[in-house]
This record gives C-alpha cells, sequence and structure tokens, in this order.
C-alpha cells in the first residue's frame, strides 16, 4: 500500500512540483488534469469557485477534475500527487524500461482512496460525482484492497463512500456493450461478481460499512457479509433488482430471508422496497444509526477505540461467528452469479438498462 499513515509530507509535495516543472515529456491532457485536480485539492482543498460556462472548455475540463475529487482530504491529494509525478518521473528516467501493470497499480488506487491509520484500514469508494456507481474496475480494485488490507497489520478494515452516496450499486454503463459481445461479457461479469463476492465471504479481519448515504443494490445486499454496518440518518438502502429484470447477488437471497424473516425480504428483494436507516436498523441490516451531522466522529472514534483490542482475539471471534457458513454462502454466491448471467442477457434487463442510460426512468 503506497498510502500509509504519515502519506507525503510538504516537503515532498513541493519536491514533486518543482520536478513536474522539469518534465521533458508532455504527459498528455488526462494525466495534466489529473496533476491539477490534485494540486489544486491539496492546496486549496474541494472545488471553491463557480462551474465555468460549457463553452470554455479548458476551464470546465480542469473544474471538472476538481470537482471530481470531493471531500477528498488534503494529505490523501498531496499523496496522489507526489504518487502521480514519482510515476512520471520514472517513466521518462528510464524510457526503454516499461514497468510491469502490477507494479503500477500498487502505486495507488484509481478508483478507491486507501488509508491506514490508528490500527485501521480504510477503504473509500471514490467516484463522487457518479455516486460511487461501480465500475468493473472498481470491483478488481476493491478486490486488490481486500487483499492488502487483509495482510496488513491493521486491526480493522472500513469500506466507506467519498461524497453524498455509500454508492449507487452496480455502474449500469458496465452494460454499454454490442449485442454480439453480450454472452461472453455476462460470462466474465459473473466470473468477476463470483469472485468480487468471495473476497467480503473470505474476509479474515473484523470489517465494518461506514455507509454515508444511500446504498443502492449490491451495495446494500454486500452489508450482510460485514461485521459491523454504521449508518447515517441519511442513508437509504434500495434493491431494485426486480426493476432491472435482475436478481439478488452477494448472498442476500439466502442470508436476507434469514436475517429478517422471508416477507420482510420479499418486500426489499422482490419487490424494491426502498428502506430508511431506522428500518434497516429494525430488521438487523444495520447494527447503528447515528445523525447525519456527527455521524463521522461519532463513528471514527467508536471504531479508533475497537481498533486497540487485541487483534488477534478479534479476528478468531470473526472466524468463529463466520465460519459455520462459509461453504453454504460460497455454494449460494455461485448460484446467485449463475442466475444472474442468463438475466443480463435477458430483454427484461436490457431494456431497463436502455431506459435508465435514456433517462425514460429514474429508480
Ligand atoms: C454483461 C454485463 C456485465 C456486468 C458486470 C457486472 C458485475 C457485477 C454486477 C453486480 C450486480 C449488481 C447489481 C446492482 O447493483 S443493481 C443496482 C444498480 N444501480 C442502479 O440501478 C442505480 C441507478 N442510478 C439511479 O437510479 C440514480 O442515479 C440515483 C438514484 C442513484 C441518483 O439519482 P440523482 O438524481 O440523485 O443523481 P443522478 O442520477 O443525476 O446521478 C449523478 C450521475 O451519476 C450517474 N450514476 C449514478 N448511479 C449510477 C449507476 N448505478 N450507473 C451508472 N451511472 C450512475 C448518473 O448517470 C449521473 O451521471 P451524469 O452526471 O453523467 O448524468
Amino acid at each position: 500500500m503506497s498510502k500509509t499513515a504519515m502519506g507525503a509530507s510538504q516537503k515532498d509535495f513541493e519536491s514533486a512540483v518543482n520536478q513536474m516543472k522539469l518534465l521533458k515529456k508532455d504527459p498528455g491532457n488526462e494525466v495534466k488534469l489529473k496533476l491539477y485536480a490534485h494540486y489544486k485539492q491539496a492546496t486549496e482543498g474541494p472545488c471553491n469557485t463557480p462551474k465555468p460556462a460549457v463553452f470554455d472548455l479548458i476551464n470546465k475540463a480542469k473544474w471538472d477534475a476538481w470537482n471530481a475529487l470531493g471531500n477528498l482530504p488534503k494529505e490523501t491529494a498531496r499523496q496522489n500527487y507526489v504518487d502521480l509525478v514519482s510515476g512520471l518521473s520514472s517513466s521518462s528516467d528510464s524510457s526503454s524500461q516499461v514497468k510491469p501493470e502490477a507494479d503500477r497499480k500498487q502505486a495507488g488506487y484509481e478508483t478507491l482512496v486507501m488509508t491506514s491509520e490508528d490500527g485501521i484500514t480504510k477503504i473509500m469508494l471514490n467516484r463522487p460525482t457518479k455516486m460511487n456507481a461501480l465500475t468493473t474496475q472498481m470491483y478488481q480494485e476493491i478486490m486488490l484492497a481486500l487483499e492488502a488490507a487483509s495482510k496488513d497489520d491493521s486491526t480493522i478494515t472500513v469500506l466507506t463512500g467519498n461524497g453524498s452516496y455509500f454508492s449507487s450499486g452496480n455502474d449500469l454503463t458496465n452494460f454499454v456493450i454490442s449485442p454480439d459481445e453480450l454472452e461472453e461479457r455476462a460470462r466474465r461479469g459473473a466470473i468477476l461478481l463470483r469472485d468480487f463476492v468471495g473476497c467480503f465471504i473470505d474476509f479474515p479481519k473484523p470489517l465494518v460499512a461506514v455507509v454515508n448515504g444511500p446504498a443502492v443494490g449490491i451495495s446494500v445486499t454486500i452489508l450482510r457479509l460485514f461485521d459491523l454496518v454504521y449508518a447515517s440518518d441519511r442513508a437509504t438502502f434500495h434493491t431494485p433488482f426486480s426493476h432491472l429484470g435482475q436478481t439478488p447477488e452477494a448472498c442476500s437471497s439466502y442470508t436476507f430471508p434469514s436475517l429478517m424473516g422471508p416477507a420482510k425480504a420479499a418486500e426489499m428483494l422482490i419487490f424494491g422496497k426502498k428502506l430508511t436507516a431506522a428500518e434497516a436498523c429494525a430488521r438487523g441490516l444495520v447494527t447503528e444509526v447515528f445523525p447525519d451531522s456527527t455521524f463521522q466522529k461519532e463513528v471514527w472514534t467508536r471504531l479508533k477505540a475497537y481498533s486497540k483490542l487485541p487483534r488477534n482475539a478479534l479476528r478468531i471471534s470473526k472466524q468463529m461467528i463466520r465460519n459455520h457458513e462459509k461453504e453454504k454462502l460460497h455454494a449460494i454466491n455461485a448460484e446467485e452469479s449463475r442466475i444472474l448471467q442468463e438475466r443480463w442477457q435477458s430483454d427484461e434487463c436490457m431494456n431497463a438498462i436502455m431506459n435508465f442510460l435514456s433517462r425514460k426512468a429514474k429508480l
């Protein structure tokens, strides 16, 4: 993990800024926008200027890039800037030496912010302007992040979202594919889904969801695989699978009925009833609800205290609670993924996605 508790110092940051001035090769517009956005975030914090007019293309692109960073902490932006510049410098230092993909990935995550501090590794979904909708890259990065967190020296791992949403679930543009690719993409999608959910089933340490805002689809169903779920009272819990011509995933076809009874589970998973945080808490899906105004403060104070408990005892107790049903969960996960593979190829599903993309329907 390149982002540590300490992060990059102000001196590292200034030196990266100077290094940029000496860079001989133009890194291209996309990288320049990323650098601009992280520089502004690191020095000024969240975007604080009015949105430029539509025809002011360059300034609008810069504004969009900065604004997309949402509430990313200054320290993280500083670290990301240093990582970006160091990636550029090393590639221009040794232009004949191409860094392997895996090496570059470790330099940082593009869709997540991962930090480790006070015995807590935090994985933050970081696409605030898209309500943290999960792209295929994001599923992959979350799996990598969970693997790293399972091996690091932290006690607790937290998943949360940047911005106003926890996550709006699967990014529906994952379905923007030509008809002749559909079968193969559905096959690969089912493997991705099965592996993704599998990482949560097997995660060995206490896993906490800090649900900072509304959650949709898989970001709701996955919650039953967490050990604690803390929610802001602004959060809602919505699983509109039938509206999308789809079916439940993340083992929810088994975990939800066993948690809240089949009648209440049906209301959510078949009929897409959206729950408030209080309702989700009453049904056992959420551990505790906090007022949004004090949510972050109260939750992190609590988690910091928990992270001081003996690490091995926490880990072993979690495994004792979870191991009974692990095998069953893997079998259910495989079956749900197989059924979804078929669903994704159905007209019902395709029509629902087209409706969303053409804005005929908002869920
Ligand atoms: C062959 C297929 C292979 C697939 C491989 C997949 C692998 C795993 C699949 C796991 C199965 C998971 C299932 C689910 O999670 S089902 C739930 C899916 N989610 C939704 O249906 C939510 C859709 N979004 C909405 O209804 C609204 O956006 C929302 C209510 C969340 C917010 O509304 P609001 O009006 O407040 O904001 P906007 O709609 O304007 O959103 C802002 C921008 O964000 C984009 N956005 C938000 N959510 C999504 C999303 N889920 N997918 C794609 N894009 C999303 C939205 O379009 C806006 O973008 P623009 O500003 O560019 O317009």
